[in-house]
């Protein structure tokens, strides 16, 4: 097992990655401060994985909401449903939910935690590779909105992250690329030598060699909580770690949620994002084709549907939260290893790589 923390004063956090840890229940119940546990899931996870998890609540007052499958799900009304369940099991401010799933889960019932009371406590039971290496570190928590993703949240810590990398077994070959791809995210953000090893080992990972899979989960995993606990509430730094995000959130809300998984949509971003830094003349064209050719080989989707015109993305990036009044702010890219906030890029640019 390895073991990355969250360095943040008073609240810091275990982010635990191994084999066999949702059946080692010593270890996370002692972050459990109450009596009052509510596990939130999903109506896939929770057959596969609810049973091991529940035989560590022996003696605890706990209950089980779930959630219907599927980013369309991560809703405010869903929201509603478990601050209904969390009233209905007569919750006090030392309850804890744990989220048992994928990001949509982590994401909603984070946002739930931080609501409930104004904050209770919550656990990260991470059940993707996405959810392991990006949406459980890190206490960003919130939910989507017909005009944009995750438009209403919270910044709210967990008190541990569980990843059991066992559980990864039986998820779907698409939805563990698609955590491939945040994790190329990060080295391609602030890590040249982790992309460079993750080109030497691009094949290894994508057959979920054991070695390498660990090893790439706690890099991301230890990248992140660097930036985290260097600017927990994205005042800057932080910001970066959306690269490829503007462009992509964008494409998954023309989509209605339901055409690009979260992952994919970054993959296409980032290399929207990367061509038009190489058009700017801000990095180099042969870094674009170096990211261009890890999320090829990686069975990662690479280009944006035409099924949207450009326009209508361009519209929907207006409303990122990184923007300001009147001035879109994307993250750009110097090159593998180095982003970079550019206020004020041109519209036309922006249109140009979009292919409008
Ligand atoms: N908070 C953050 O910092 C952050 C970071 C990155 C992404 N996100 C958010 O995370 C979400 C995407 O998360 P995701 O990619 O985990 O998607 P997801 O939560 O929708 O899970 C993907 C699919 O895999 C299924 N699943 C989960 N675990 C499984 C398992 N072990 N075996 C079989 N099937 C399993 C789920 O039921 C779902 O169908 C998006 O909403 C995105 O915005 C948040
Ligand atoms: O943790 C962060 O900070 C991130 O930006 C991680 C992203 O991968 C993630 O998709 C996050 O949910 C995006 O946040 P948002 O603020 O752009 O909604
Ligand atoms: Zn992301």
């Amino acid at each position: 097992m390895q073991t990355v923390d969250v360095e943040l004063a008073g609240r810091e956090y275990p982010v635990w990655i191994g084999p066999g840890l949702i059946g080692d229940s010593a270890r996370w119940r002692a972050r459990i401060r109450g009596r009052h546990v509510l596990v939130v899931s999903n109506t896939t996870v929770a057959p596969l994985y609810l049973g091991a998890l529940e035989q560590g609540l022996e003696g605890l007052a706990w209950s089980t909401h779930l959630i219907d499958d599927g980013e369309t799900h991560k809703t405010f009304a869903n929201v509603g449903k478990v601050l209904e369940a969390l009233a209905a099991m007569g919750a006090t401010r030392d309850a804890c939910v744990i989220a048992l799933g994928g990001g949509v889960v982590g994401d909603l019932a984070g946002f739930s935690a931080a609501c409930w009371m104004r904050g209770i406590d919550f656990i990260q039971v991470p059940t993707t590779l996405l959810s392991m290496v990006d949406s459980s570190v890190g206490g960003k928590t919130g939910v989507n909105l017909p005009a944009g993703k995750n438009l209403v949240g919270a910044f709210h810590q967990p008190r541990a992250v569980v990843a059991d990398i066992d559980v990864l077994r039986t998820l779907p070959q698409r939805e563990f690329l698609a955590g491939v791809a945040e994790i190329v995210k990060g080295a391609a953000i602030g890590d040249e030598p982790f992309f460079a090893w993750l080109e030497a080992n691009a094949d290894a990972l994508a057959a979920r060699e054991p070695g390498v899979l660990v090893e790439a989960i706690a890099r991301k995993c230890a990248y992140k909580a660097g930036v985290v606990a260097r600017d927990e509430t994205e005042q800057g730094e932080r910001a970066l770690l959306n690269l490829g995000h503007t462009f992509g959130h964008a494409l998954e809300t023309a989509g209605g949620y339901s055409e690009l998984l979260h992952g994919e949509g970054v993959a296409i971003g980032m290399v929207l994002a990367a061509r038009l830094s190489a058009q700017l003349g801000m990095a180099p064209a042969a870094d674009t084709e170096r990211l261009l050719a890890l999320l090829r080989r990686l069975g990662l989707p690479t280009q944006p549907s035409r099924a949207h015109p450009a326009s209508r993305i361009l519209e929907l990036m207006r409303l990122d939260k990184k923007n300001t009044a009147g001035t879109m702010r994307l993250i750009l890219w110097r090159g593998v290893g180095r982003a970079e906030i550019v206020p004020g890029v041109a519209d036309d640019a922006i249109l140009g790589v979009l292919g409008g």
